[in-house]
């Protein structure tokens, strides 16, 4: 077996011979970030209250990199499993058989055991220092060994498929505690899910974006699910090998967190009563899929819920409550007690009845105002079933459950979907109607046509107008208009500007704004309850793109290299690296002095390149006429399998320069086998951001990325 446990800050230059192997810095080692004047980590992490509440999920409570080693279970021939974990991870990998010695060594990495060898691999062995995943590659039709699946902790189905690398991102960020979506999900202030339908996932792919535009989560409802060789079969339920592929295809499909139900048929679902332990093993094994949300029914026992949420990893539990008896009341004693018994081992309790009179919703909206004089614990998430419960559900602020027009049918009586809630609301008086912008040095360009395209699908009664910055003081008028809601700015203001009253933590620190958005207040500086806040999205979209293929930590203390025409260019770029505590950044034709140059080095000559170690990622945001000075370095510091073992190899580069540039850096940057984005991934997670802050609504990468097709809309 090939081990591979090299040093991983010493890999040779392939390109100058005379470049040293070790990395030197080049004026002594750059201030750390941890003693710099500006603490990222805390703004990352704890956003002030004025900041954002919203974010697609990327941002990590913790970038800790894993404590444990990483032991992946694989079968032969698939030994490219192990080093596809240990690049996503940044990590070394071995093959060595014995975790007992290896767990021993201080170095954490990613260890590959044959399956076959994993029992006799584990003798002797501190359980508490690995973290085992067993990985189990379905194209060749066959499933995980239970027992298998049962001694590990986590498992991974996959299929090589261009989504694969992505798709293991998430899986890996998420049980390692990495990405939380749910932390970033719990403060939005309304959260929807599409409930799925269909029999085979496959036939949801090709309209998944559109379906989840709207949406912050998908529910998978395994009992719908109708595998092919027992359709038919009376009282059946799919397999946990058809679940397993399913919710693969389903996971590469969309970057949305999924939530995992198997619904009983005493609440409208398929998923036979006679045995709970059927569903403690798929409710177990999705947690074991990292699926980050499951479902657990309130009337499965008490041990069985239980152990779920002792067992839970990183995956939340929703306690589910159905009631279609149609006498059931929100008044009664056994609807407090009802909620009492779910919030023992749920983060969120889900509480639903069937009625048939209007006033079961102001019931509900007075048990709901109960729960919340309760103070903290549990979301609730509570609607009717029925035509009349739908007032409720568009009431229901946390994970309201929607469908689509293009589901093959609804998942529960009086379901309505993203749009029908939010014309509700409006017609309510409850989302007034707004006028946002796009500012730029540009008129009605397609990025607002794209921006009126959401608004009109999500059912929002805003209006969506590009207009020019203009001379000084137009944008004073704009935002000062009664009706204005929000908008976009491009390219972005310095945050100084003095007529936005406040502004988030990381607009300061980068000083630029690009997104006005409106916040609720207690009083409002405006008069209407809300205030305008300076936001910057930039940061974020970036960093969106840089956690893609690498789990947050695999960038922690690795060395970056940015260029740009100027600091300003290069800012949200810094902060966005800085988010994930990269280690030494170099600066190339620009040298910083606003807040975030403590501890950023200029490359000040040719020599200079050559005294850095290899950089983990570079970032291009030069001008476009010297786009091209960028190749140089990547291919200098080209990726090759010779100086840096297969497991370090993984380097990022992004291009985030707009407009016709010199030379190819992204084409040239991917024949030197670096990890490539343009700006136009940026861009489209810029926008996923953007529109959260503006209208508070999620519309997924995917449909952004979609939408702009080859070049950004
Ligand atoms: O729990 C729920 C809510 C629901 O029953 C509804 O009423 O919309 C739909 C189900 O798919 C989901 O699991």
């Amino acid at each position: 077996m090939p081990t591979a446990l090299p040093p991983m800050a010493t890999p040779l230059l392939n390109e100058t011979a005379a470049v040293s192997a070790t990395a030197i810095p080049l004026v002594g080692p750059p201030t750390n970030n941890a003693s710099s004047v500006l603490n990222i980590a805390s703004i990352v992490e704890n956003p002030a209250p004025e900041s954002s509440n919203h974010s697609n999920g990327a941002v990590a409570s913790s970038i800790d990199p894993p404590s444990r080693t990483v032991v992946i279970v694989f079968r032969p021939t698939q030994e490219h499993i192990v080093h596809l974990v240990a690049e996503v991870l940044g990590k070394p990998w071995t093959t060595e058989t014995s975790l007992a010695t290896l767990t021993k060594a201080n170095d954490v990495v990613v260890a590959g055991v044959l399956a076959q060898d994993l029992v006799h691999s584990l003798e002797g062995c501190d359980r508490s220092t690995l973290v085992l995943i067993n990985t189990h590659c379905v194209e060749d039709g066959s499933a995980p060994e239970d027992q298998l699946s049962e001694i590990c902790d986590y498992e991974f189905l996959y299929s090589h498929s261009l989504f694969l690398r992505r798709y293991l991102t998430r899986f890996l960020s998420l049980i390692l505690g990495q990405t939380r979506p749910h932390e970033d999900l719990r403060t939005k202030t309304r959260t929807n899910f599409i409930s799925t339908t269909f029999p085979d996932v496959h036939a949801a792919l090709p309209n998944l974006d559109i379906l989840s535009v709207g949406s912050d989560a998908v529910e998978i409802r395994v009992d719908l699910l109708v595998e092919p060789s027992l359709e038919g079969v009376p009282g059946s339920v799919p397999s946990l090998k058809y679940v397993g592929q399913q919710l693969m295809l389903l996971r590469q499909h969309t970057e949305l967190p999924i939530i995992f139900t198997t619904r009983c048929t005493k609440e409208n679902g398929k998923f036979p009563m006679g045995d709970p332990t059927l569903f403690y093993k798929y409710l177990r094994r999705a947690i074991q899929w990292g699926v980050e949300y499951v479902d657990v029914e309130l009337w499965l026992p008490e041990d069985i819920r239980r152990c779920l949420a002792e067992t839970k990893g990183n995956s939340i539990i929703m306690s589910a409550f159905h009631d279609f008896s149609g006498s059931w009341k929100w008044t009664s004693p056994e609807a407090q007690r009802i909620f009492t018994e779910s919030t023992k081992y749920a983060d969120i309790v889900k509480m639903i009845a069937m009625v048939s009179t209007i006033e079961a919703n102001y019931e509900l909206e007075y048990f709901r105002s109960t729960v919340k004089n309760r103070g903290p614990g549990p979301l609730l998430s509570a609607v009717n079933m029925g035509q009349m419960g739908q007032l409720s559900r568009a009431l229901n602020t946390v994970f309201s459950p929607i469908t689509h027009p293009l589901l093959p049918m609804i998942a529960a009586p009086g379901q309505l979907t993203a749009a029908e809630i939010n014309e509700a609301l409006h017609i309510m008086g409850q989302l007034p109607k707004r006028d946002l912008y796009a500012i730029g040095s540009f008129r009605a360009t397609p990025h607002s046509m794209f921006m009126e395209k959401c608004l009109n699908e999500l059912g929002l009664p805003h209006t969506f107008s590009s207009i020019d910055r203009g001379p000084k003081g137009t944008m004073e008028s704009v935002i000062s208009q009664p009706q204005f809601g929000g908008a976009s700015v491009n390219p972005p203001i310095p945050s100084s500007t003095t007529y936005i009253p406040s502004v988030s933590d990381a607009a300061r620190a980068i000083g630029l704004i690009d997104t006005i958005a409106m916040r609720p207040t207690a009083e409002g500086s405006n008069g209407n309850g809300t205030s305008l806040i300076g936001e910057n999205t930039a940061w974020k979209g970036i960093r969106s793109t840089l956690t893609r293929d690498y789990v947050p930590s695999a960038y922690r203390g690795r060395a970056a290299i940015i260029l740009a025409g100027s600091e300003t260019d290069a800012s949200a770029a810094i902060f966005a690296l800085r988010s994930l505590e990269v280690g030494p950044i170099y600066t190339v034709g620009f040298k910083a002095f606003g807040p975030l140059a403590v501890g950023l080095e200029p490359f000040t000559s040719i020599q200079s390149v050559k005294l850095v170690e290899q950089p983990f990622v570079i970032v291009s945001a030069l001008p476009p006429e010297k786009s091209l000075l960028v190749q140089p370095l990547l291919r200098h510091y080209r990726t090759n399998g010779r100086s840096s073992p297969p497991s370090t190899r993984g380097k990022v580069y992004l291009d985030l320069t707009t407009g016709s540039r010199k030379g190819d850096p992204l084409g040239v940057a991917t024949s030197a086998g670096w990890t490539a984005y343009g700006s136009e991934d940026v861009s489209a997670w810029t926008t996923v951001e953007t529109l959260r802050l503006l209208v508070g609504q999620n519309v997924p990468f995917d449909f952004v990325r979609m939408a702009s097709g080859r070049s950004l809309f």
